[in-house]
């Protein structure tokens, strides 16, 4: 008997997840003997929903939400001994992992591309007591970097990045590290940091090393560098998968490290997307600890 959780945030994207949810769970059917279909209402509903199947040994759990919703999830499976497979479905703003693993951002296609076949292991990370799918990072770059928009980088090329680096430079600072992982133990300035588990964010790549979700690596990308010139030229090559050649862009990959601040500045920490605890921090990556589903036309 393979029981599927179906977890729905009604309140995320345009808020129109509802419309969609009989054609899903007869898509589910499809696959399972029965389908539990649960509402969320407030923060953590979601990851409390995915505790309760883990430790009722459902088969899998789909969930129809954003990236906030798919976070919780991750995080409630992430902790328990007894994992379900995990489905995503786009029901939210932004749906990076569905980018990343080759799906439609669009509901109605991914309801089509749901595969009970394709499944892949794929790591996670863990920082302090929290998990991410993607990354953790920090520094005031991010939003100039990640919020340029795929129409604006074709049409404006590097100026886009440039425009808005240029937005966020006066706020940008640095601040001093101590990093030790299982590669090397350094010091240094930063003023942006990712530890990643893998090298792009969406279809965003950073850098053209390979990189895959189930390498059992995470990969780490610090600006060293404070000037005004060398920073536009960063942001610039971590947009057009370059990140790697930039002599102002320290790159590694661990699996293992830690983090701390060294003058006693307050360095909150973004993780997939939110705001989620500050520096210090001790990083590592769970290989292959949760198995997805692949929508059928990934080409993972
Ligand atoms: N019924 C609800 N009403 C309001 N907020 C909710 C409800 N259920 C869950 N939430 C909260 O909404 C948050 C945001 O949801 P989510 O990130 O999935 O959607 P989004 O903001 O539209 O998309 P994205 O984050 O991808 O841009 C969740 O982290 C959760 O805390």
């Amino acid at each position: 008997m393979k029981k599927c959780l179906l977890i729905e945030n009604p309140n995320s994207g345009k808020q129109n997840n509802n419309q969609y949810i009989d054609r899903i769970i007869e898509k589910l059917e499809e696959g399972f003997d029965e389908v539990i279909h649960k509402r969320t209402e407030k923060e953590d509903d979601a990851k409390k929903f995915v505790i309760n199947a883990c430790e009722n040994k459902y088969d899998s759990i789909f969930v129809v939400g954003g990236d906030g919703t798919f976070n919780e999830a991750v995080n409630g499976i992430s902790m328990m001994e007894y994992r379900p497979k995990l489905g995503l479905l786009p029901g939210g703003t932004n749906n990076t992992y569905m980018q990343l693993i080759g799906g439609s951002n669009e509901l109605d296609k991914a309801i089509e591309q749901v595969s009970f076949e394709k499944t892949k292991k794929v790591d996670i990370g863990k920082c302090n007591d929290k998990y991410f799918s993607y990354y953790v990072c920090f520094g005031k770059l991010i939003d100039a970097t990640t919020s340029t928009s795929s129409e604006e980088k074709e049409k404006l090329g590097s100026f886009a990045y440039v425009k808005n680096v240029l937005k966020t430079i006066p706020n940008d600072e640095s601040v001093n590290i101590e990093i030790k992982s299982d590669f090397k133990t350094f010091k240094t300035k930063a003023s942006l940091l990712y530890v990643m588990t893998i090298n792009k964010i969406g279809n965003l790549e950073f850098s053209k090393e390979n990189s895959d979700i189930n390498d059992g690596l995470l990969i780490v990308f610090i600006m060293t560098e404070e000037g005004l010139l060398s920073k536009i030229d960063a942001a610039k090559d971590m947009l057009f998968g370059k990140l790697d050649e930039n002599d102002n862009i320290e790159s590694f990959t661990c699996k293992k490290l830690s983090i701390k601040e060294l003058d006693g500045k307050e360095v909150e920490l973004d993780m997939d997307g939110d705001i989620n605890g500050k520096l210090p921090c001790d990083i590592e990556i769970l290989e292959k600890h949760i198995e997805i589903y692949l929508p059928n036309t990934s080409i993972q």
